[in-house]
């Protein structure tokens, strides 16, 4: 039974396991926890710690045998599948300098494994590398994701190291940090996508910038000690504030916590008003799963858009290309149930007629606003809007090189009986002949890095109809990058086997992804330009650095966004620390790096971005030259480019 439904939210449960001792009664382990105790699955070990394949050979029993795992009778295969998580023995060290016990932990290793295989686990739990090495266990582990198995290791690691329980999660310094040992171990295996983490939650939790690390990263499940909870007036178990926020970030980015330890509540196992009271079967960690489903069945339910986008959540797309590709009728529906957009649109095109036109002039003077780029008419109802709230006389151009879009426009003109304000150009703004200039030019040629739809160039080629003192909507726009720590995007990018994937910009809705530093701004156009000879070429260099309270993180690249100026404060854009509340237009942009970067705490990330032009596309290149030099990405846009 999943963790009950969270407020109002049919679509959206989470589970939660218990991680068990070693029973050779499997299938009392599997009804207790399951049925008594209402766990939806059991992280349990499939093998007796007591045995050692050296002793087996020793005994003259062979080594290909498991005689001390139990059938795969003792439950059905979709009990095995989807209620088990085998546990590989935490006796094993496959770094140890004894000679003998690295043998039989390699042996170990491969035959549990083996074991799960044949009982089509979806997952193992393999035991926290001990040590400071962790080579030969991570070649042993790369050999088996090397080989046909499907099943997911889930590579247990300590949140925080025991001896670090002094740093009180307000140190500065993270030494020995247990990220390290993860990020060692998964590099060794090449960031084998069947390869993810299980972290050990104690009682002490490190800085909110050091937890905040592990959202980019393949995170599965949370293993909660039962030494972590607190008591309530009631005697019950409970979790700090910390804790609790920790517990609902897991349960956003669909982590499963799994129940460890032994119960240190026993009187809130014995509870009067339950009837299961009486019965010596109760389970004793039982009022720590209903705390955790307490914990998820009061978060916030789902906004509408929130529901919309977990679909979209962490899926790479190819950014539009409105200026070479005509857009679907698809896309401009999308487009236009943002309503939040056209709202702060026509704010803009308001505060803009109230300045050009004074009050006494409102009858006699008309103003001339073109919209170019105009797709099936949105802008143009919200300048229409404008005109009506503010009492201003408008002729509308809209202008639109789309042919299908044109068609819906006409359309649309008639329906609403705008024939005398509204003039359909059928024309690519850039070299349209226009009759008269415009007072106000209003477009929305954006993507989410601002400039990468090529808003400067079109615009470029309609300025010339723009009069002298005219108003551009937007005036301007400026593009903003953050390093992150994206594994799952790594991943994707690299499944791909080739360059041209890593040289590539995709749109994305981020949610998988650690933010490393605050976002800072790259590159800004500014509309109408000063002079038509000034170049959108542009080159900026950025230099981040990591909170000394993250410790190490890896980077697997940036994730771009756009802030735009409509008309002096109305502004419009995705830049987190300022983005327009329920506006769901634009996701974020991300540039993968083809390398990931390391970067220590406290060190400075330098990053460098190009914007370059040529005559039929434009496009980026980037590269970071600290900490390490990676190749500079999309030389000459030969993988990525925008075309013109
Ligand atoms: C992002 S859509 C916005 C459409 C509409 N204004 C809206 O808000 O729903 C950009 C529109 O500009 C059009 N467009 C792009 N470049 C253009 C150009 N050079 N001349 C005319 N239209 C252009 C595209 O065809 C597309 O319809």
């Amino acid at each position: 039974m999943p963790l009950g439904e969270r407020l109002g939210d049919k679509s959206d449960s989470r589970y939660c396991g218990v991680e068990t001792d070693f029973n050779d009664d499997m299938a009392h382990v599997f009804h207790f926890n399951l049925f008594s105790g209402s766990f939806d699955f059991v992280v349990a070990p499939l093998m007796d710690p007591s045995y050692r394949p050296s002793l087996m050979q020793k005994d003259g029993l062979g080594s290909g045998v498991l005689p001390f795992a139990g059938s795969d009778l003792v439950l059905s295969p979709s009990q095995w599948s989807s209620h088990v998580v085998g546990k590989i023995s935490s006796w094993i060290d496959l770094d140890s300098e004894d000679e003998t016990l690295r043998r039989d932990s390699e042996t170990t290793l491969k035959q549990e494994i083996a074991w799960a295989s044949h009982l089509s686990l979806q997952a193992c739990l393999l035991p926290a590398p001990k040590g400071t090495s962790c080579a030969n266990y991570a070649r042993c582990v790369n050999q088996i994701l090397q080989g046909t198995h499907n099943i997911q290791l889930w590579l247990r690691i300590p949140l925080m190291k025991p001896d670090d329980d002094s740093m009180d999660g307000k140190s500065v310094t993270l030494v020995d940090d247990s990220w390290e040992s993860w990020n060692s171990f998964r590099l060794l295996c090449e960031h084998h996508s069947q390869l993810s983490v299980a972290l050990d939650i104690l009682s002490t939790l490190p800085s909110t910038n050091s937890l905040g690390r592990w959202f980019g990263e393949p995170v599965r499940g949370a293993i909660l000690n039962t030494d972590c909870f607190l008591t309530n007036s009631h005697g019950c178990p409970c979790l700090s504030k910390r804790h609790q926020r920790l517990i609902t970030g897991f349960f956003n980015h669909s982590i499963q916590i799994i129940i460890s330890g032994n119960s240190v509540h026993p009187e809130a196992s014995m509870d009067a008003n339950d009837s299961s009271y009486k019965d010596s079967q109760r389970h004793p960690l039982r009022p720590y799963l209903d705390y955790v489903g307490y914990l998820y069945q009061r978060m916030d339910p789902l906004l509408e858009q929130e529901r919309f986008e977990l679909g979209y959540r962490d899926f790479l797309q190819s950014p539009l290309q409105p200026l070479m590709d005509n857009l679907e009728a698809q896309t401009y529906e999308t487009f236009e149930k943002d309503a939040v957009k056209y709202i702060q649109y026509q704010r803009a095109v308001s505060k803009a007629l109230l300045d050009r036109v004074p009050d006494e002039e409102a009858y006699v003077k008309t103003i001339v606003l073109m919209v170019v780029g105009a797709g099936r008419g949105p802008l143009v109802r919200a300048s229409l809007q404008a005109a009506e709230e503010t009492g201003r006389k408008l002729k509308v151009y809209a202008v639109e090189k789309n042919p299908n879009a044109v068609v819906t426009l006409h359309a649309l003109v008639k329906l609403e009986g705008w024939e005398d304000t509204v003039t359909i150009v059928s024309s690519d703004m850039r070299h349209w002949n226009a009759p008269v200039k415009a007072d106000i030019l209003v477009s929305e040629l954006l993507g989410s890095f601002g400039d990468n739809e090529l808003s400067p160039e079109c615009l470029d080629g309609a300025q010339r109809f723009l009069k002298q003192d005219g108003i551009s909507i937007p005036s301007s726009y400026t593009s903003f990058l953050q390093p992150v720590t994206a594994s799952k995007l790594h991943n994707d990018v690299k499944a791909h086997k080739d360059l041209v994937h890593f040289e590539t910009a995709y749109v994305v809705k981020l949610h998988n992804v650690a933010k490393l530093s605050p976002s800072q701004p790259v590159f800004t156009f500014i509309h109408p330009k000063r002079s038509e000879h000034e170049s959108n070429q542009r080159y900026k260099k950025l230099s981040f650095v990591i909170p000394s309270d993250t410790g190490s993180a890896m980077v697997h690249g940036f994730a771009g966004y756009f802030d735009a100026t409509l008309y002096k404060d109305v502004h419009l854009g995705i830049e987190p620390s300022t983005a327009t509340p329920n506006m769901f237009s634009w996701f974020a942009i991300f540039f993968p790096l083809r390398a990931p970067v390391c970067v220590g705490p406290d060190s400075t990330l330098e990053v460098h971005f190009w914007r370059c032009c040529g005559p039929t596309k434009v496009w980026y290149e980037w590269c970071v030259a600290s900490p390490s030099s990676s190749p500079i990405h999309n030389s000459n846009g030969r993988s990525y480019w925008v075309g013109l």
